[in-house]
């Protein structure tokens, strides 16, 4: 793709983003770039008083962020990644840092002290690149750079600043505020990148990857196994104009604690003890990592990870007697993680099961007895889940000093693991592990049989007396799990294209109307009719939208027999990939027929590569083996072609489904 000629250089890399922001992966992922998100255990916590300017500390805390992660992943994670991304967002006013409100008085303070005036939104970013040794160690470079908007507020009444700060909006954003939400109506101007506002300077970072991948002969960008030769000590320094744009750049070659840049050694010392600063060696993870004095405290977690790790430093001792190589070092580590991402899944399904999640949002903090005592649940299986929950990055250790583990959420539960949150994923956990885990269970049989084995995991539940849910309680629940993924896409879907010109749209197997209720958000004159099957239109009172209720209405009904609403639009979102072809022409040649010339058809699925070679989540959601399959984008436009309507674009938003919109010739 021209558009993204830097970030396709990234393809095929493991590159990790070290934040849980949601908007931060929204802006990287709508740039089409692959990546783990792993968030960062480095407490935004350095003394502001030690830096000169408010970007510099927004850089170093991102570069201590990143740095955190790079260093853990090849313990916990058993895998190196080739870059790590960190950032860090802070607003800053009369040379003042504001950060995350931690409540509502401190919101209050935070806007009062914006309003009327101009404010500037600093974004650090570090980059940094990994290269594993022969020798058991890694060696880290970095770039940082910042990037600076300015921001005017107008003058804020006390009700609009308090309607503001009820809404719940400023709790988790730097300085209080979200401008890409209801945070927008607070701000008269912006000069500069507004994508910087939001969390993450796109078109600066994709300059920084330009000049790594196409202009320095100082960083190690080839294949691993093949870097440069590395000098030691500083490559550069940063050098700012004033304007705060990084004009030039900013590496260091991390190899060794006397470093040149003495603040992040000291940093780096603060967090990490006694290990050199950036060169690890994996055997001496536990002794180095910043959660030193928590793992001296506990002996548990301790024998926990020496056993985790055990036999991977047997394999490294034989490695380092050179009867294995690099590669199959990183081999095994691929198939490790492959072998234990069912027992991942599974931490994650009884976790949310037991609602682990809501009860730490509500009180953060508790410890493993205490979080057995509300779960009535074991104090040592529980531990054992707690703690897998840190080791994955969706629980954090509250105050490691403490000689208990004290746990809480991190920002990735806060997001989408809580069942109150605005894009809680809950309800599609629970649909995961009580209806696809037992079909994925019988994936021998499905391969052997070629069919989906819903059949089989409903006859054995009957045997086992298992079926105490209910018709309604399943129904609830396959609703719940379509809702929570819905409400998480449905936005990018809605604003994919320009569909201003369609006054009204029919959602064919819109289910609860999550994206029907979208759609008229996002077009605030269409109004949508939400068409799905009996069963289901009878429980939407479950998931109304009073805001919205005016413009979306529901229909009962079958859409391969009955007839279809009038509309100017047609959406099918996640139906036509459990269709079998014959069923999906009786659907495409109904639309075709209600459908006027000019109508428009959105679809919206995972499109597989042309070559069918990924994403990995669409082919293995086609081992379910529905009735219907997985197809490409060109394998949509031809069926829809056959059916009268034209592809005008098509969209891999990068987000978990990708969109097409096509028009009836
Ligand atoms: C995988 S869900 C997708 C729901 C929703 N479009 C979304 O994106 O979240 C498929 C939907 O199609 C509906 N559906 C399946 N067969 C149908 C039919 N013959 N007539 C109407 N709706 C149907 C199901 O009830 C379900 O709500």
């Amino acid at each position: 793709m021209v558009l993204n000629p830097v970030i396709s250089k990234l393809a095929g890399k493991l590159v990790v983003l070290a934040s849980a922001s949601p908007r931060r992966q929204e802006i990287l992922r709508n740039a089409g770039l692959r990546f783990e998100v792993v968030p960062s255990w480095f407490k935004e916590t350095l003394d502001k008083g030690l830096f000169k300017a408010p970007h510099e500390y927004a850089v170093e805390t991102a570069k201590q962020k990143a740095l955190e992660v790079a260093r853990r992943m090849p313990f916990k994670h058993l895998k190196t990644p080739d870059i790590v991304i960190g950032a860090d967002t802070i607003v800053a006013v009369n040379n003042m840092i504001l950060e995350k409100p931690v409540d509502k008085q401190d919101a209050y303070r935070m806007l009062s002290s914006l309003s009327g005036k101009e404010h500037s939104v600093f974004t650090g970013v570090a980059i940094v690149l990994c290269h594993d040794k022969d020798n058991q160690e890694v060696d880290y470079q970095m770039m940082a750079f910042y990037e600076e908007t300015k921001v005017k507020f107008a003058d804020l009444s006390e009700d609009m600043l308090w309607e503001y700060i009820n809404s719940g909006e400023p709790m988790d954003k730097a300085g209080g505020y979200g401008i890409q939400a209801l945070g927008g109506m607070l701000v008269e101007y912006v000069h500069g990148d507004f994508l910087n506002v939001v969390g993450f300077p796109l078109n600066h970072f994709c300059k920084q990857l330009d000049f790594i991948y196409n202009h320095s002969s100082s960083f190690a960008v080839e294949k691993k196994g093949s870097a440069h030769p590395l000098p030691n000590g500083s490559l550069g320094t940063s050098i700012l104009d004033q304007h705060g744009l990084q004009k030039s750049y900013e590496a260091e070659k991390h190899r060794s604690p006397d470093s040149s840049s003495p603040k992040l050694t000291q940093h780096i010392q603060n967090t990490s003890t006694n290990s050199p600063a950036h060169k690890v060696k994996r055997t001496s993870y536990e002794s180095g990592v910043g959660s030193r004095s928590r793992v001296s405290n506990s002996s548990k977690h301790n024998d926990g990870e020496s056993c985790r790790i055990t036999p991977l430093n047997r394999r490294q001792e034989t490695e380092q007697s050179g009867t294995e190589n690099q590669p199959q070092t990183q081999d095994l580590k691929r198939i490790c993680e492959l072998m234990d991402g069912f027992k991942a899944s599974k931490a994650l399904f009884t976790a949310s099961r037991f609602c682990v999640f809501d009860l730490l949002h509500n009180k953060p903090g508790l410890d493993a007895a205490q979080v057995a005592e509300e779960i009535k649940a074991s104090v040592k299986g529980t531990e054992c889940l707690l703690e897998a929950c840190v080791s994955l990055g969706l629980l954090k250790i509250k105050d490691k000093a403490h000689p208990k583990s004290l746990f809480e959420n991190t920002e990735l539960a806060t997001s989408f693991l809580r069942s109150e949150a605005p894009f809680s994923l809950h309800g599609y956990i629970q649909h995961c592990s009580e209806t696809l885990w037992p079909l994925y269970s019988h994936l021998e049989s499905a391969v052997k049989e070629g069919v989906s084995q819903h059949q089989r995991v409903k006859r054995q539940k009957e045997l086992c007396q298992d079926s105490v849910c209910s018709s309604q309680e399943l129904k609830l629940r396959f609703m719940n799990g379509m809702h929570s993924f819905a409400k998480i896409t449905a936005s990018a879907v809605a604003t994919a294209f320009d569909l201003s010109r369609f006054k009204t749209a029919c959602d064919l197997g819109g289910c609860t109307g999550a994206m029907a209720y979208e759609l008229v958000k996002a077009h605030p004159g269409m109004s949508v009719t939400v068409f799905d099957l009996p069963a289901v239109v009878e429980m939407r009172e479950h998931f109304l939208d009073h805001n919205a209720d005016n413009k979306v209405s529901f229909v009962a009904g079958d859409f391969l027999e009955d007839e279809l609403p009038k509309a100017d639009l047609y959406i099918l979102a996640r139906v036509l990939h459990d269709l079998t072809d014959e069923k999906l022409h009786i659907l495409l040649s109904k639309i075709a027929q209600t459908a006027s010339p000019g109508c428009g058809l959105l679809l919206s699925e995972i499109f597989l590569d042309e070559d069918r070679g990924g994403p990995s989540r669409g082919l293995l959601q086609a081992l379910s083996l529905s009735e219907g399959k997985q197809r490409s984008a060109s394998e949509y436009k031809l069926l829809l072609e056959r059916h009268g309507f034209i592809t005008a674009h098509i969209r891999h938003t990068g987000h978990l489904l990708d969109v097409m919109l096509s028009v009836k010739a």
